[in-house]
């Protein structure tokens, strides 16, 4: 193995497609890492389910004594104060383990890349890290037709989120890549191979 895998941040609104395109990185190679799927595994656990619970209450409780996504959301994205106190219960510990995964996959040695899948990658420092950043670019009403399909979300839903998000633009000037998701998964597919034709395996 060469040197490092390097590790890609993808950055990017709310359903522009930042998970299929880190899926798409992994079936050419990288290491995924998905941040949002670490945050539902913690959720799972019994000291965070109870904080969370004596935090909000017994209405983001479900039926089976864990928590109740959709309600929790509800809650937290009234307004900041509710977001940034379930953020500091979650971000310590998921920040943490997204370090030690990339720890044990350079330490591994048979990676070329890392792909980091995180809503937050800008917001949480985690960018500062990424050796390429690169921003999905997808328009508002794509987006929101998207999410209305896979989760029956309203068009309010994505707005009332991206509203405590970093600005989009912002994310996008930041960004050393855009890749353009607002045609099919082929073409996205042809854009994400040359990516990382250009940067991960000529490099
Ligand atoms: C509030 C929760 C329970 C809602 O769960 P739900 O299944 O409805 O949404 P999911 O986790 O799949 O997130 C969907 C999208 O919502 C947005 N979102 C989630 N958390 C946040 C946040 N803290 N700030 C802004 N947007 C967020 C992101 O764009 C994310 O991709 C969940 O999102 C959560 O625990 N959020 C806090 C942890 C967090 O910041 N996660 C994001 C990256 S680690
Ligand atoms: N090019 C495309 N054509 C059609 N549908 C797409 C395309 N790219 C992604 N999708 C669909 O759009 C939805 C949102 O995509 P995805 O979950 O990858 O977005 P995301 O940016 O990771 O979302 P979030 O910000 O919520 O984490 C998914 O249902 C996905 O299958």
């Amino acid at each position: 193995m060469r040197n490092r895998p390097k590790i890609i941040g993808i950055t990017g609104g709310i359903a522009s497609g930042k998970s299929a395109i880190a899926r798409m990185l992994a079936s050419l190679g990288a290491a995924h890492i998905d941040a949002d799927e670490m945050c539902h595994t913690l959720l799972l656990r019994d000291e965070i389910k109870k904080n969370i619970i004596e935090t909000y209450g017994n209405t983001v409780k479900n039926g089976y004594g864990g928590i109740d996504r959709r309600q929790l959301a509800e809650i937290v994205f009234r307004d900041k104060a509710g977001l940034d106190t379930l953020c500091s219960i979650l971000h310590p510990i998921i920040i943490k383990q997204i370090y030690a995964k990339i720890d044990d996959i350079i330490h591994r040695g048979k990676k070329h890349a890392i792909v980091i899948d995180a809503a937050l990658l800008e917001e949480s420092g985690l960018s500062m890290v990424c050796d390429y950043v690169v921003f999905v670019n997808t328009g508002k009403d794509q987006r929101i037709k998207r999410s209305q399909i896979s989760r029956h979300w309203s068009k309010g839903e994505l707005e009332k989120r991206e509203s405590f998000q970093m600005d989009l633009q912002e994310k996008k000037n930041k960004a050393d890549y855009i890749i353009d998701n607002n045609f099919s998964v082929d073409n996205t597919f042809l854009q994400v191979k040359k990516f990382w034709q250009l940067y991960i395996e000529d490099k």
